[in-house]
């Protein structure tokens, strides 16, 4: 079962559309959605959470309306920046927001505020980035919904709490029915958690796969210039070339390069490597 399906979705900004937009996202799983800046990820996000309108298309969340009241009670959505007031503190917040949920758990809340170290009663407007992500994370986390949504949750941290908030999603993902769904440019993160990837260029689905797929297929081939030429830059996705040699994003079975094989190297492509050359050429 998906939790998410996106069927030809349509949206026009004022410099930036989208059009097609089909793609889905795997019930049980962290699926990863990466793209360049500028590339639509946060518009993708808004427009599933139903902030953002949609032109044409449709929109299903567990199967039903993306615009279903209902079913926001089963999602945990983490912003990349805290809307909420900077006045406030979380005892402020926790009075406004647990009544809103059928399913506040507090003995969770209570753990989550220990374990973030987060205080109970000093203004929001006081804490620094990290504190107000892990808040955002407390408050949607509190819930235990069954769908997790972040947008950029690791962005202007630290490398400790990043690597702490991979661990809790990780720690989640022993839930039963779990499903988070989690965009990123920092894609040495998602290297290390994600399940599926989808990747966004340009307002288009430049590709939906397995983190599994994405290793078995994808090499990065690095060689001497002279073995570049118009026929075997036709085999690659996207290169790049320099007065010390090539390197390329190939996919695809490696046997095609017997012939050749003791004159290059052959790595498993990163993420990384490939919003690089994907966006070079293009698919
Ligand atoms: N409120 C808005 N009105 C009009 N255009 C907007 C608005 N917000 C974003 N855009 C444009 O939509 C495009 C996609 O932006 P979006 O924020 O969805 O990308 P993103 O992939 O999340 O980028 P980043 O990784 O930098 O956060 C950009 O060209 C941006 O300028």
């Amino acid at each position: 079962m998906n939790i998410v399906e996106f069927h030809n979705v349509a949206k026009k900004r004022k410099d930036f559309s989208i059009e097609n937009l089909s793609f889905s996202i795997p019930n049980g799983y962290i699926t990863g959605f990466i793209g360049p800046n500028g590339s639509g990820k946060t518009t993708t996000i808004q427009m599933m959470m139903d902030i953002l309108q949609i032109d044409t298309g449709d929109i299903k969340l567990f199967g039903t309306s993306h615009k279903n009241y209902r079913i926001k009670q089963k999602i945990g959505f983490v912003y990349d920046d805290l809307y909420m007031y900077e006045d406030f503190t979380i005892k402020k917040m926790k009075a406004f927001i647990a009544p809103l949920y059928e399913t506040w758990n507090e003995t969770l809340f209570q753990s989550y505020l220990k374990k973030f170290q987060l205080p109970f009663t000093k203004k929001l407007k006081h804490f620094s980035k990290g504190m107000k992500m892990k808040c955002s994370l407390l408050f949607a986390l509190s819930h235990e919904p069954e769908f997790i949504i972040m947008d950029e949750p690791t962005a202007g941290l630290d490398p400790i709490f990043r690597r702490e908030l991979l661990d809790i999603l990780q720690e989640m993902m022993t839930r039963e029915n779990q499903t988070i769904f989690l965009s990123s440019h920092i894609t040495n993160d998602l290297d290390r958690i994600a399940d599926y990837i989808i990747f966004i260029h340009e307002g288009k689905i430049l590709l939906q796969a397995s983190m599994e797929e994405i290793q078995e297929q994808y090499h990065i081939v690095k060689g001497e210039r002279n073995l570049l030429d118009a026929d075997t830059k036709r085999l690659f996705i996207g290169f790049q070339d320099s007065t010390v040699g090539f390197q390329a994003l190939y996919r695809g079975d490696l046997t095609l390069f017997d012939d050749v094989s003791d004159q290059l190297i052959f790595e498993k492509a990163t993420l990384e490597d490939m919003i690089y050359f994907m966006t070079r050429k293009g698919i």
